[in-house]
């Protein structure tokens, strides 16, 4: 398969080793000095670039009838018109927060973990997220999905930054070092404490994760998600 690279950073890099490694061809590797982008060739382009930059990657390749890949987080803002011009254009689409296969488990554990703490009032939810230094955004998409995954299945409303509140869930994030990624929940009462915690030991399972959703993509139409190219139900 033909792969179009958006974004040629850490994650641009480890994905260009793992497609390479799979039998696929890097046809073009697009960052912030190109001028010139040849769609011709691509099968799939994979994005994962900056917030500023993501939607214009997006729309440009579903303008050109390439089905796109897109694991850049921090421009979901503009997620529903993405979709709308994927639709329009006939293409395809995946978005992920988390391409690992890991934290798609855990994104599972936690719906499962929080139906069961649901109208147990007694533990209040939290998240702590750390992540290198480079990151641009805060709190990052894994963890956003996963309070989503909380206020989906139980009474809390919305999630913040730091912020308490009894309908809100607080979340810590961190910048240290290289970390690449690690999510924690935690459900405290006054005696206990439950904890549920992925850690990402490199960028390999993102990158992986990433290539086998363009591999699984290729030939299809519409929008769909990891669960969908996991088949986790
Ligand atoms: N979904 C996942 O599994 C997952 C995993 C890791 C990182 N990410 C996300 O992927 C994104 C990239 O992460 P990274 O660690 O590779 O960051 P990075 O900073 O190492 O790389 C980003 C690259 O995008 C380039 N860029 C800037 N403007 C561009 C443009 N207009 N077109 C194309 N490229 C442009 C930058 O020059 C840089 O090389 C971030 O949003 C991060 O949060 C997602
Ligand atoms: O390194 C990053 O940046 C990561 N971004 C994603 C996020 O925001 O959740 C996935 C983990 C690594």
């Amino acid at each position: 398969m033909n792969i179009g690279l958006f974004g040629y950073g850490k994650m641009g890099k480890m994905i260009e080793q793992i497609a390479q490694q799979r039998g696929h061809a890097i046809v073009a590797k697009v960052d912030v000095e190109t001028e010139e982008i040849s769609f011709k060739t691509m099968d799939v382009a994979i994005d994962f670039s900056t917030p500023d930059a993501a939607f214009g990657n997006i729309t440009q390749c579903f303008e050109n009838n390439v089905p796109v890949i897109s694991g850049t987080t921090g421009w979901l803002d503009n997620y529903e018109n993405a979709l709308d011009i994927c639709k329009q254009k006939q293409s395809a689409f995946i978005y992920a927060s988390n391409f690992s296969l890991g934290v798609n488990v855990f994104f599972e554990l936690n719906a499962q973990l929080a139906k069961m703490m649901k109208g147990l009032d007694q533990y209040k939810a939290s998240m702590e997220e750390i992540h290198h230094t480079q990151k641009l955004d805060a709190p990052s998409g894994t963890a956003i999905t996963l309070a989503e995954g909380i206020i989906a299945n139980t009474e809390y409303k919305e999630w913040k930054l730091e912020e308490q509140g009894d309908k809100t869930i607080p979340i810590t994030s961190k910048r240290e070092g290289m970390v690449p990624g690690t999510h924690t929940i935690n459900y405290e009462s006054l005696v206990d404490t439950i904890e549920i915690k992925h850690t990402a030991h490199n960028r390999e399972g993102f990158a992986l994760g990433a290539v086998i959703a363009a591999e699984w993509i290729k030939g299809k139409t519409g929008v769909f998600s990891m669960k969908d190219v996991l088949n986790l139900n």
